[in-house]
């Protein structure tokens, strides 16, 4: 399996003061940009896929199969943070290693997946650094390769390259484009940048007060016809800059 459909179907769940409804579809093997202002819920819904968070009402279907009461570490699933997502104390080979083995004990054909991915993620030679010796770009590299040591169909991002200045951030979606190319796992990913979404993404899910607002083919949301809400959202002078900047 290396790609799987992602389906939020009447999905409600609950913090102490807000409350989300997620009702929406991603195709296999599709990149899904989602966007939103600040805490409309976008984390909230990768929690909910990844399992860190359980519906209250509603069902989580990975592939078709209802996965809502799975812990996380049984979906079909990896996820890469915005930041700390390596062991401080391993060095990258091994905290690559915990995809195939939190106990690491790695066989040699594991040894062999680490080693493809780390030369995937344009790490080589670089594996016996700790966290601290990296920067902040090859930090992210190494929770990618870790992602892809674990061989999963979905892959959830949340905002992954935000503390990336401008031409890492390229060079790090385009690293993520070729990976999918290769991989074609289905993938979510959350960012506040519309160019970023634009430049890898093929569909848009768009979120707003706790719910899925518009969704849609990546080229409906740069054009004249935009849904409303996401013009608001990103602003109207840089709504019409990116629709000039398409052709
Ligand atoms: N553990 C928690 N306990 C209580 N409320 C929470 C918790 N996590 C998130 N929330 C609230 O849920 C709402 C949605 O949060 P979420 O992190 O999903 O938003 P977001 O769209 O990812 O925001 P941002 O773009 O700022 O990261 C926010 O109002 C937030 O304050």
């Amino acid at each position: 399996m290396t790609d799987a459909s992602v389906k939020l179907d009447q999905v409600a769940f609950g913090y102490a003061e807000t409350r989300v409804l997620f009702d929406v579809a991603v195709q296999p093997g599709v990149i899904a940009a989602i966007m939103g202002p600040s805490g409309a819920g976008k984390t909230t819904l990768l929690n909910l896929v990844a399992g860190f968070e359980k519906p209250e009402s509603g069902r989580i279907l990975i592939d078709g199969k209802d996965v809502s009461e799975l812990a996380p570490s049984e979906r079909p699933v990896s996820m890469v943070f915005q930041e700390n997502n390596l062991f401080a104390h391993l060095n990258v080979e091994k905290n690559v290693g915990l995809g195939r083995s939190p106990s690491l004990h790695l066989t040699d054909s594991d040894r062999a997946i680490i080693r493809d991915a780390l030369a995937q993620t344009g790490l080589t030679g670089k594996e016996k650094r700790l966290p601290s010796e990296l920067s902040g770009g090859e930090r992210q590299r190494v929770a990618l390769a870790r992602a892809l040591v674990r061989d999963r169909p979905v892959l959830l991002l949340d905002e992954p390259f935000a503390s990336l200045g401008p031409a890492l951030r390229d060079d790090m979606l385009d690293l993520l484009a070729k990976l999918h190319a290769e991989k074609g796992m289905t993938l979510l990913f959350v960012t506040h940048q519309p160019e970023d979404a634009r430049r890898i993404a093929e569909f848009m899910i768009f979120i707003e007060e706790g719910k899925v607002a518009a969704t849609g083919p990546i080229d409906d949301f740069f054009g004249n016809g935009a849904p409303e809400a996401f013009r608001r959202y990103i602003g109207a002078d840089e709504s019409a800059n990116l629709a000039r900047k398409r052709t």
